[in-house]
């Protein structure tokens, strides 16, 4: 269940949270909490697209889930006073089906391609001049009778998602002009955004609540949205329906989430680290396999927060657990990380 916070986007809740999620979504710009330096250059980048009136230069969102890539997307195209038609990487199989979509844009539409990294490399290949000519070249028939056909499109914004930047060919990386990545979001800036969808849920929510949620929702918009829905559950059900931080704290744990936000999974490979491998290095497909996890899904999703909050360190020899793992787990840490403590006992004992 925990998964609907972390992975791939909506399609795991049920209909009313769909709903629930399309509402809590910023439309525009100043909407939007967060990243600011994204913002604020993005604004620039639009503003003279706008004045010149050309389409704005194709734009690489990349970043763990849930923290804004479709949502900046669907932004960008209401800034730009354009279309938006959305795809996804895997979804495009054949050429012919990125040139029906391309064909179909208006002047300065956006295509969104989520999940870009799993692109064909066929169709990766008509989308370079695509990209850079606004034109595709199509080949029709086969055999003695195919002859290549070249059409004109109208110039466009490709904005492409990824969680995997890393996976992207060096080729297409080049041809976006634009490219940002977005960052985890503190618990200030999760705060607010936690008082903003209580008040379009028209949920009363205290201050320290919010912030009790926004703490513990390692650092994703998405997981904040979540832990809120939930969190009114139980403030209706178990409350008066006002979310006091006393009924924040008691969800939250009905839920699994650790005083700093650190959910099952995360707490897996934590211990996987210290208690199977003594703290490491250990390389990240063994440690998906002890966890029973795809490799791909701890290096995207999971061991980016774990490693902003200084929980493992990644080394040229594998991952390591660091201190702060041990004493959140509340083991005792190996003679190796004891360093100042060591040093002061071993003052006092001489
Ligand atoms: N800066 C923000 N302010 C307010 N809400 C936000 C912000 N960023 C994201 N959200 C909320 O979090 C949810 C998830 O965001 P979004 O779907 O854009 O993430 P994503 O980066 O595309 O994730 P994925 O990689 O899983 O596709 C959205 O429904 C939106 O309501
Ligand atoms: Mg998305």
């Amino acid at each position: 269940m925990r998964e609907a916070y972390l992975t791939g986007g909506t399609e795991h809740f049920d209909a009313t949270d769909k709903d629930i999620d399309k509402a809590l979504r910023p439309l525009s710009f100043s909407d939007f909490t967060g990243q600011d330096k994204i913002l604020e250059n993005l604004k620039v980048f639009v503003a003279a697209a706008k004045q010149r009136g050309d389409a704005l230069d194709h734009v690489l969102l990349h970043g763990p889930p849930g923290l804004g890539k479709t949502t900046l997307s669907h932004i960008i195209a209401n800034e730009l006073g354009a279309g938006i038609k959305m795809t996804s990487g895997p979804v495009l199989d054949k050429p012919s089906d990125l040139a029906g979509l391309l064909t179909n844009l208006e002047p300065h539409d956006v295509l969104f391609i989520d999940e870009i990294h799993r692109l064909n490399p066929v169709v990766e290949e008509y989308l370079y001049s695509a990209m850079e000519d606004y034109r595709i070249d199509i080949m029709l028939d086969s055999g003695p009778n195919a002859r290549s056909v070249q059409i004109s499109l109208s110039p466009f914004t490709l904005i492409g998602a990824t969680t995997r930047s890393g996976m992207l060919t060096a080729p297409l990386r080049a041809r976006f002009g634009i490219s940002a990545r977005l960052e985890y979001y503190d618990s200030k800036l999760l705060t607010t955004i936690v008082q903003r969808s209580a008040e379009i849920l028209q949920t009363p929510i205290h201050e320290d609540a919010a912030y009790e949620i926004a703490r513990r929702s390692r650092g994703t918009p998405r997981i904040a949205n979540n832990l809120l829905r939930r969190t009114r559950d139980f403030a209706q059900i178990k409350g008066t329906g006002t979310i006091t931080v006393e009924i924040a704290q008691f969800a939250l744990n009905a839920l699994d989430v650790d005083a700093r936000g650190l959910d099952d999974m995360d707490k897996r490979i934590l211990t996987t680290i210290i208690d199977k491998f003594k703290g490491g290095p250990v390389g990240i497909s063994t440690i998906a396999t002890a966890c029973g996890e795809e490799g791909e899904t701890i290096e995207e999703v999971y061991e980016p927060f774990l490693i902003q909050e200084g929980y493992i360190k990644r080394t040229a020899r594998g991952r390591e657990a660091t201190e702060a793992a041990y004493q959140h787990l509340g083991r005792l840490l190996p003679q190796h990380l004891r360093g100042n403590s060591g040093d002061l006992f071993g003052e006092i004992t001489a």
